[in-house]
């Protein structure tokens, strides 16, 4: 297992004051043991992808940690939990969303985890902040940098706060 790994994760929220809760949650994950900040992105206002709800606000992360994948996942569920996240339906709105989107150039398929995260390719909410901390990394899955792969999707709903 690599101790020693970079990945970008994604925040998101949509209920509640997000503003404060997706700085806060940034905050509480730098604050954890293992993990060390490298580089965040600017905050975004999102037009919501899915059923009818309010805007998000969405940025990503880019971590150093010692800790495995899995481990990983179970610490972004846990702060979650801790800023109030209760699982109602598929894609509706949250107080706070952590996805884990890629993890060095791992390809990881297990019921519990995917990495990298499925969806990240569809979606400007999570592009267009990650481009703006980690455009040259290449997604080991479509073996295109990220730079590309947001050149592909339609930002009109992605406007920087
Ligand atoms: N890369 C990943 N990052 C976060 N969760 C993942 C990942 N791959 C699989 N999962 C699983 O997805 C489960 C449900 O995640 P969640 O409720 O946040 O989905 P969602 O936010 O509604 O939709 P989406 O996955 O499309 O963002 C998590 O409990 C976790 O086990
Ligand atoms: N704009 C935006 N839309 C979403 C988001 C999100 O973070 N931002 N998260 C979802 C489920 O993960 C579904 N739709």
């Amino acid at each position: 297992m690599n101790t020693n790994a970079l990945c970008a994760i994604a925040i998101g929220s949509n209920l509640g004051d997000s503003r404060a809760t997706v700085k806060a949650a940034l905050d509480t994950l730098a604050a954890t043991p293992d993990i060390a900040l490298i580089a965040q992105s600017s905050w975004y206002q999102t037009a919501a992808v899915g059923p009818p709800q309010p805007d998000f606000i969405n940025g990503c992360a880019v971590l150093r940690i010692q800790m495995s994948p899995q481990l990983l996942l179970e610490t972004l569920l846990s702060i979650e939990a801790q800023f109030g996240r209760v699982r109602r339906e598929r894609w509706g709105p949250r107080s706070l969303d952590l996805d884990l989107l890629l993890y060095d150039d791992l390809i990881l398929d297990t019921p519990t985890l995917q990495i990298p995260h499925p969806r990240m390719r569809d979606r400007a909410f999570v592009l267009v902040p990650l481009a703006e901390i980690a455009s040259n990394w290449i997604d080991p899955v479509s073996g295109k940098a990220i730079a590309e792969l947001v050149q592909a999707v339609d930002c009109s709903g992605v406007v920087r706060i």
